[in-house]
């Protein structure tokens, strides 16, 4: 086993709802803005989470099973999460090439748009925090695509499903691996969340106290 000496946990859905748990902010308590500048009414924000030790080990091994699976070596991002992600993913996993996409290039030192290990003798799989309308992975795909890198895969940790970020990667022959799928049970009850895990095919449904997300919300 590559990974043997890793911290998975032992009940990845259950982990993965703690990881939904610790980084939803209700607007009353955390406030956060749209992007039209507007208040949400809530938001995910797994900086925090992925910024602390556990939690960063246990979603890297996470990541690292099914980068294994599909044979990848290479993982890159762009933002803060993202960053995390790929330095946990450097660090725990063996024979890990990382990158980070810069939002722009700076007029002085090397000007590279791409910085790190990367080889463009193999695939580079893309990892983000968040997939939702797939906005940033497709800006990291077009970065990668330019500078002449092949993209394998997205492996975002958590995948908005009422959003179009999957299609939209899809459309552009990009497979997305997420570690989970979040929805609504909207025909239950508005008390409820469905983290779905997706390796494992199991759903845990979530009892929430706050108002569970709705499509208009702002995250990240
Ligand atoms: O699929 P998308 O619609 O692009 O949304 C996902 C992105 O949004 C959030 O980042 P944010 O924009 O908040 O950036 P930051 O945390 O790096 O500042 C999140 O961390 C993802 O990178």
């Amino acid at each position: 086993m590559m990974h043997r000496l890793l911290d998975v946990p032992e009940g990845a859905e259950a982990f993965l709802v703690q990881l939904y748990q610790e980084s939803y902010f209700h607007f009353r308590d955390r406030a956060s803005f749209r992007q039209d500048g507007r208040p949400g009414t809530w938001a995910l924000d797994l900086r925090r989470p992925l910024a602390r030790s556990a939690h960063l080990r246990a979603v890297c091994a996470l990541l690292l099973r099914q980068l294994e699976a599909t044979g990848v070596h290479q993982v890159v991002g762009a933002g803060a999460a993202a960053g995390l992600l790929v330095g946990g993913l450097v660090a725990c996993g063996h024979d890990i090439r990382g990158g980070i996409v810069r939002e722009r290039r700076k007029p002085y030192g090397f000007r590279e748009q791409i910085e790190g290990a990367l080889s463009r003798d193999q695939p580079v799989a893309i990892v983000d925090d968040i997939l939702a309308s797939g906005t940033t992975m497709i800006r990291v795909a077009e970065v990668l695509k330019a500078e002449g890198y092949a993209t394998a895969a997205a492996f975002p940790v958590f995948e908005f499903s009422w959003r179009t970020g999957r299609a939209a990667l899809l459309a552009r022959g990009i497979a997305s691996h997420s570690l989970a799928r979040l929805s609504h049970c909207q025909r239950q009850s508005l008390e409820q969340t469905t983290v779905w895990n997706v390796a494992s095919s199991r759903q845990v449904v979530w009892e929430l106290k706050q108002r569970p997300p709705s499509p208009d919300q702002v995250h990240g």
